[in-house]
């Protein structure tokens, strides 16, 4: 079994004596900054001027421009969106980077698909919460944590994995556990999860459920709460206790349903497209793909954007949630502009 380290065994010194900067202060920024900094770290938070910038001084950080932000630290993690990395890297942090700093991502993605080739005279880690930013920061809260992958790319100081571990502790990973990988495993593993299971996988299950339903004349009402809101209430289940507890409090005529109808949806087929996605994220296509579409400003992402943003289990979602207050996002920093009703 893979060894899982936990707060208690990580040792921190190693990291308060050191300057942070966090660049950027979406999704997982805001997150790393203000749990490192009620971790007892120094933080500064660099960005450039604009919503972000207000909101991480609203949130009492101190920040400053990427560039000033490099300069002044030991350890700078990079929490830019990845497409946007490579540029803000060569512009403002690379020139600004010294002998035995450290250059950390949550995301091997650049690294590993060359877009950034770190000089060889600073260490080279990264930190991946397995769980979206505000997550990161919610579970901190509420004094427990995301799970964390590390994986050391350089150690030009012999410091690199104690580094790490004590940044995941920092984030509050220790609580929840921290696992060695590669940043190779990493970008792979998180790349695939996200477009097969979690994300893609997920999303077109519940559209193809709610638009079978809706098709056969059932009321989209019906169709949303079953095949979108109990989702939750479900992987609630799993997340608690696998497979087997959501089984053990479903009904047994739900659990014969699961064993005789699951596996005619997502079966050896699904498994082979599966497979061709993985090959795509191994053999660099899939991020090939990625960085020209953001070269020539993102028409297929918007386009597609557009269209999912007006698929009719949203626009009866927004409804419904309306009516359901205790089920708003609880989070006040969305990264993204979301079309809703109500307010962020
Ligand atoms: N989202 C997640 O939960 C997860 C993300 N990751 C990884 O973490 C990294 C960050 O992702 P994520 O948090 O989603 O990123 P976001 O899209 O949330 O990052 C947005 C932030 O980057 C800033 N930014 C964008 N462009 C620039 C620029 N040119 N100069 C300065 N600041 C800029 C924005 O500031 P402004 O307001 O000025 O635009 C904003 O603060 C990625 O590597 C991602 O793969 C890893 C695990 C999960
Ligand atoms: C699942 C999506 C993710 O990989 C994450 C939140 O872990 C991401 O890139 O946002
Ligand atoms: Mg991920
Ligand atoms: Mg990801």
């Amino acid at each position: 079994m893979a060894k899982v380290v936990y707060h208690n065994d990580i040792q921190d010194e190693v990291l308060k004596s050191k300057r942070i900067a966090v660049v950027g202060y979406g999704s997982q920024g805001h997150a790393h900054a203000q749990n490192l900094k009620e971790s007892g770290y120094d933080v500064v938070v660099g960005l450039r001027p604009g919503k972000s910038w207000d909101k991480a001084v609203e949130d009492g950080l101190a920040v400053f421009t990427v560039a000033e932000a490099v300069s002044q630290s030991q350890v700078v993690m990079v929490l830019l969106p990845d497409e946007h990395q490579p540029k803000v890297y060569e512009e403002h942090i690379k020139p600004n980077l010294q002998t035995g700093d450290a250059l950390v991502f949550a995301h091997g993605f650049n690294v590993h698909f060359n877009q950034i080739v770190p000089p060889p005279n600073v260490d080279v880690f990264l930190v991946a919460p397995k769980g979206p930013g505000h997550l990161v920061r919610r579970t901190f809260e509420e004094g427990a944590g995301v799970p964390s992958l590390y994986g050391v790319y350089q150690d030009v100081t012999g410091n690199a994995q104690a580094l790490a571990l004590a940044y995941a502790k920092g984030i509050g990973s220790g609580r929840a556990g921290v696992l060695q990988t590669t940043f190779q495993e990493e970008t792979e593993t998180d790349l695939f999860g996200e477009q097969a299971v979690l994300c893609g996988g997920l999303t077109s299950l519940v559209k193809a459920g709610f638009e079978t339903l809706t098709e056969a004349g059932y009321q989209p009402e019906v169709a949303y709460f079953e095949c979108m809101h109990e989702l939750k209430l479900i992987v609630d289940l799993m997340y608690e206790g696998g497979l087997e507890y959501m089984r053990y409090s479903i009904s047994d005529t739900a659990q014969w349903g699961d064993f005789v109808s699951g596996p005619r949806v997502v079966n050896e087929d699904t498994k082979a497209r599966m497979k061709e996605i993985l090959t795509e994220v191994q053999s660099g296509a899939f991020a090939k793909g990625w960085i020209l579409e953001n070269q020539v400003n993102r028409p297929q992402f918007n386009a597609i954007n557009e269209k999912e943003k007006n698929h009719p289990i949203e626009q009866v979602g927004r409804e419904l949630r309306e009516l359901m207050p205790f089920v708003k996002r609880s989070t006040t920093k969305s990264k993204k502009e979301v079309v809703t009703h109500g307010s962020n």
